[in-house]
C-alpha cells in the first residue's frame, strides 16, 4: 500500500478536519487520477508533542550553502538541482535543465521536483541530502496510486463529453453558449483550451492535464442555472476541491512566457486569452485560495497581473495572493463598472487590453499619499455593503449591529464561565466558514473532536446520534468546508501560536482565526500584575497579527470575577483596558438578569469600531442542535441596551454610519430571515 507522507512541522500541528477527526476510510487521501503523482517517502516520524519551529528562508539558504548545493533565488521559491532526477534527464515543464528543477518554497521549505514530481517537507529534503535512510534511496520516490474510482470516473466523464460544436442540435449548443456567457468565445478558443460539454449534466468540462499535457489528472464540471435574471454557476471537481490543484491553461504556457494574467474562473481565462492573446491561467478554487503547491509553476513569470473578479472580495483576494507571489512582480485589476470580470468585459465589447493596462502595482511603500489611496477609498464608498464584510446567515441581528465580518479586525468575546461561549462562537464561525471564509480554530480547552462534534451538530442543525444513517452525508459536506484546527491543547506560548497562524495564512489563506481562549497563553504567572502584563502583551500580538495579515481574529477572554447577579460589561474583561482598546469589536454573552427562560442568553455588542452601532439581542439555545440562531417564526423583540453603568440609554441610535457613541440604544427590526439550512445548497 502506498503511504502518504505527513512529515514536517505544519502538518503536525495544523490539521484539516478530515485528518484530525474524520479518520481515514482506508484510502489514500491525495486523490490524483492520471499519471501517478510521486511523493518522497521516508520513515514516518512520530508526531511531536512539541512542535518544531517553522523554517525561514535564511535558514534554507544557509543550509544549502553549508551542504554545497547551488541555488537560485526566485520570487517565492529557491531553485536547486534536484536530487530526484538523474543528470541529463528530460527537460522540465519550464524548459530548465532537469538538474535545477527542484523548487523549495521560501516560506515553508516544502519542495517540488518539476521533473519527477517528487514532493515533500523541508525535513524530508534534509533527510535526503544528509543521506539518512540512504538504503531506501532507490525506493524513496513513490508513485502514489491514484484513487482508482476517481480516475475511472474522470476518464468516463471525459470520454462522454464532447466539444460544443459537435452537439447534434444547434439549439442546444446555442442555449449552452448563452447560459455560460460564451456567445463571443470562439470554437477555436474552446479547442485550444480543450473545453468540452457533458450533455446529461448540462455542464462544461475543463480538463486538468499533467505538465506536458499528457495524462488527465482531474476535471472541473461547471453547470449553470438560471434564477430570474441571474445565472448561478455550480462547480464540481474531481478530485475533491482540497486536492484539485489545476492551474487551468498551464499546457498552453511556453517556457519563454514572462508575463501571465491570473483569473479566478476558467471562463475568464478563455475570454482574456482570446481577446488579448496573452498567456492566462485560472486558479483552481477562484478567490478562495492560492495553494503554495502552485507557486513553483508561477516562478517563471516576471510580471503577474491578477484580474480576479468584479467585487470587493476578489480585490481583497488579489491583494492577499500578491503578497504570496511577491508583490513586486504583481499588478492588480481593480473591480469597477468599466472593469468587470474578463468574460463580462468581452461580452460588453470592452477593450480588455486597455483594462489590463490600468492594473495597479501591488507593491506599496511604507508611506503612501492620498493619491495612491483615493481609488481604494472610492472602491469602499461605492461598495458600501461589500466593504461591511460578510454577513451572517444565522444571525441577522448581528448583521444589524456589526454590519458584517471584516478582514483585519480583532473581536474580543467574553461571557460568564459555562455560559456557552464556545458553543456560540462555534456557530458564529461555522456560519462564516460555510460562506467560504477560510477558518482556523485554536481550541485549547476542549479537544478538536468534541469541538468538531458540536460544529457538525450545528451544521446539520440537529442531533446526529439519532440519525446515524445521515452521518456520512453531513460529514462529507462538512469535510469540504475550508476549516482547519490547531492541534494544541493546554498551555501554549504565544510565539508558537502566532507562528502557526502565520503559517496557516500562507498555506491555507486563512481569513478568520478563533482563539478559545486567551488564558491558555498566559503561562503560569501567579502575581496579578504579571498576569495583566502578559495578557496585554498577548492581546497586542493578536492585534498586530490581524492587521499585518488582513486576517480577522476572534479572541475569547474570560471575564474577571464579578458578583453573580451583575451583568458583565466591557470593563469586566479580565486584565487592563488594553483588550477592549485594541479590539475592533467587543461581544458579551449575557446570561444574567435578562434571562426569561431556560437556555436563553443575550448577545451584547458593546464595541463596534466600524460604525459604532451597539446593542443587544436575544439568543435562544436549542439543546438538540446546539444552536443559538434564531429559530424560524421567532418574533423579534425590541432590545434595550444598558450602558456600562447599568443605565438604560434612552435615545435610539440614529442608524447613521460614523461616530455613533457607544452604548446607544438599538432597535432591532422585525424582519428576520431565519437560517434554513438546505442540504441541496452548496456550502460554498
Ligand atoms: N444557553 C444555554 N443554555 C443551556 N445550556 C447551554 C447553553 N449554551 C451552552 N450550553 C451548554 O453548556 C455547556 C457549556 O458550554 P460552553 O463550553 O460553550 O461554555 P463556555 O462559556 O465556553 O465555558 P467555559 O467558561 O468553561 O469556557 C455545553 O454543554 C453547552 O451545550
Amino acid at each position: 500500500m502506498w503511504v502518504l507522507l505527513r512529515g514536517g512541522y505544519p502538518l503536525r500541528i495544523l490539521l484539516p478536519l478530515r485528518e484530525e477527526w474524520m479518520g481515514r476510510r482506508g484510502l489514500p487521501r491525495s486523490l490524483v487520477p492520471g499519471p501517478p503523482r510521486r511523493r518522497y517517502r521516508k520513515e514516518a516520524l512520530p508526531a511531536l508533542e512539541v512542535p518544531v519551529l517553522p523554517v525561514t528562508a535564511t535558514e534554507i539558504r544557509q543550509y544549502l550553502r553549508a551542504h554545497g548545493i547551488p541555488f537560485q533565488d526566485g520570487h517565492s521559491c529557491l531553485r536547486a538541482p534536484s536530487p530526484f532526477v538523474k543528470a541529463l534527464q528530460l527537460k522540465d515543464q519550464t524548459g530548465a535543465p532537469a538538474s535545477f528543477s527542484l523548487f523549495i518554497d521560501k516560506t515553508t521549505g516544502r519542495f517540488l521536483c518539476m521533473t519527477s514530481l517528487a514532493e515533500g517537507s523541508w525535513e524530508d529534503f534534509q533527510a535526503s541530502v544528509e543521506g539518512r535512510g540512504e538504503g531506501a534511496r532507490e525506493g524513496v520516490l513513490l508513485g502514489e496510486a491514484p484513487e482508482a474510482e476517481d480516475s475511472e470516473e474522470v476518464r468516463r466523464i471525459w470520454d462522454r463529453a464532447i466539444p460544443l460544436w459537435e452537439l447534434p442540435e444547434p439549439e442546444e449548443a446555442q442555449l449552452a453558449r448563452v447560459m455560460f456567457g460564451l456567445t463571443k468565445v470562439t470554437d477555436d478558443t474552446l479547442r485550444r483550451f480543450i473545453v468540452r460539454y457533458l450533455r446529461p449534466a448540462r455542464s462544461l468540462v475543463f480538463p486538468w492535464l499533467s505538465p506536458g499535457g499528457l495524462g488527465l489528472r482531474g476535471l472541473k464540471l461547471l453547470s449553470a442555472e438560471g434564477q430570474g435574471d441571474e445565472v448561478h454557476y455550480k462547480e464540481t471537481t474531481i478530485p475533491r476541491p482540497g486536492v484539485y490543484h489545476n492551474l487551468f491553461g498551464l499546457p498552453l504556457i511556453s517556457r519563454r512566457d514572462v508575463e501571465v494574467v491570473l483569473t479566478s474562473r476558467e471562463l475568464d481565462s478563455l475570454a482574456l486569452n482570446q481577446s488579448t492573446g496573452l498567456p492566462t491561467l485560472a486558479l483552481p478554487r477562484g478567490t478562495a485560495c492560492l495553494p503554495p503547491a502552485l507557486l513553483p509553476y508561477l516562478e517563471q513569470f516576471r510580471r503577474i497581473v491578477l484580474w480576479l473578479g468584479d467585487d470587493l472580495r476578489s480585490w481583497e483576494a488579489a491583494k492577499l495572493f500578491a503578497r504570496k507571489l511577491n508583490p513586486k512582480r504583481c499588478s492588480l485589476v481593480r473591480p469597477g463598472d468599466q472593469q468587470p470580470r474578463p468574460l463580462e468585459a468581452l461580452n460588453r465589447g470592452l477593450n480588455l487590453s486597455r483594462i489590463l493596462r490600468t492594473a495597479l502595482p501591488a507593491w506599496h511603500k511604507s508611506i503612501v499619499s492620498f493619491r495612491q489611496l483615493r481609488e481604494e477609498v472610492l472602491g469602499e464608498l461605492s461598495n458600501v455593503e461589500q466593504a461591511a464584510g460578510i454577513r451572517w446567515n444565522r444571525f441577522p441581528d448581528l448583521n444589524r449591529l456589526l454590519k458584517g465580518h471584516r478582514k483585519g479586525e480583532l473581536t474580543v468575546f467574553t461571557g460568564p464561565t459555562g455560559s456557552g461561549k464556545t458553543t456560540f462562537i462555534s456557530e458564529y464561525a461555522l456560519d462564516l466558514c460555510t460562506q467560504g471564509v477560510n477558518t482556523l480554530w485554536g481550541s485549547f480547552e476542549i479537544s478538536n473532536v468534541r469541538l468538531a462534534r458540536v460544529m457538525l451538530t450545528q451544521f446539520a442543525v440537529g442531533r446526529l446520534e439519532e440519525q446515524l444513517d445521515k452521518y456520512d452525508e453531513w460529514a462529507d459536506r462538512f469535510e469540504d468546508l475550508p476549516l482547519y484546527f490547531m492541534t494544541f491543547h493546554g498551555q501554549q506560548s504565544i510565539r508558537t501560536v502566532i507562528d502557526t497562524m502565520q503559517h496557516a495564512v500562507y498555506v491555507y489563506d486563512i481569513c478568520h482565526v478563533v482563539i478559545d481562549n486567551l488564558q491558555f497563553m498566559m503561562g503560569h504567572e501567579q502575581l496579578s500584575t504579571d498576569r495583566i502584563a502578559a495578557q496585554d502583551y498577548i492581546v497586542g500580538a493578536f492585534r498586530k497579527f490581524a492587521t499585518d495579515n488582513s486576517c480577522h481574529v476572534t479572541l475569547v477572554i474570560h471575564p474577571r470575577k464579578e458578583d453573580d447577579d451583575k451583568e458583565l460589561q466591557t470593563a469586566s474583561i479580565f486584565g487592563s483596558a488594553k483588550a477592549s482598546q485594541e479590539a475592533d469589536n467587543v461581544l458579551i454573552l449575557q446570561d444574567r438578569k435578562l434571562v426569561t427562560g431556560p437556555g436563553k442568553r443575550y448577545l451584547q455588542v458593546s464595541k463596534n469600531r466600524f460604525d459604532g452601532d451597539v446593542g443587544v439581542f436575544p439568543l435562544e439555545f436549542n439543546k438538540s442542535s446546539l444552536t443559538f440562531s434564531i429559530p424560524p417564526k421567532s418574533k423579534a423583540r425590541l432590545k434595550k441596551v444598558k450602558d456600562d453603568n447599568g443605565l438604560v440609554t434612552k435615545k435610539p441610535s440614529s442608524g447613521k454610519k460614523g461616530a455613533v457613541p457607544q452604548n446607544s440604544e438599538t432597535c432591532l427590526g422585525q424582519a428576520h430571515h431565519p437560517y434554513q439550512p438546505n442540504p441541496s445548497k452548496p456550502s460554498r
